[in-house]
């Protein structure tokens, strides 16, 4: 499958993990991994799959690796009603009223231009127990499968 991987992050961490998920996935599968800093919106190719991986910032808002996306999509307003995406979330519960809105914001994003997502949005905590990889790495695995069918091809 053709799988491009955006990461959205202000410290590093998702970009890391972007990273590492492209590793995982590379012996399967064509993956291209990209800073959505460096996304147009026009971009957007619909026979590829976007993962995408983005954390929080500030109160609930999307890190700054994010900001100039969200704004390019507002000003261009993309048609993407032919576009698969999956997201994983990075963010801490010790920010509990916001905690893990910088994905939910950019999913949101996604689906008002039409966009449609594949499985849930998994939500990794960094007060929490779990390496985010070890969240991660099945849900590539998992949404993959499910986008074999809506990408028409063999997952
Ligand atoms: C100043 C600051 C603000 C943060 N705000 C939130 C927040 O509102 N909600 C949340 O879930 N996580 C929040 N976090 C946690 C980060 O999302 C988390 O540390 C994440 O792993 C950072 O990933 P990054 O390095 O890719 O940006 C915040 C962290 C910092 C340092």
């Amino acid at each position: 499958m053709k799988i491009t991987i955006l990461y959205g992050t202000e410290t590093g961490n998702a970009e890391m993990l972007a990273e590492d998920i492209q590793s995982e996935l590379e012996g399967g599968h064509d993956v291209d991994c990209l800073n959505l800093s460096d996304m147009a919106p026009s971009d957007f190719d619909a026979s590829r799959l976007f993962l995408l991986v983005c954390s929080t910032y500030g109160d609930g808002e999307l890190p700054a690796s994010a900001q100039p996306f969200a704004e390019a999509m507002a000003a261009e307003q993309p048609d993407l009603s032919a576009l698969h995406f999956a997201i994983f979330g990075l963010g801490d519960s010790e920010y509990d009223e916001t905690f893990n809105h910088g994905p939910k914001k950019l999913a949101e994003l996604m689906q008002a231009h039409g966009a449609h997502q594949i499985g849930e949005r998994v939500a990794h905590d960094a007060s929490g127990a779990d390496m985010a990889e070890d969240l991660a790495f099945p849900w590539a695995e998992e949404v993959i499968a499910l986008a074999g069918a809506a990408l028409g091809e063999a997952a």
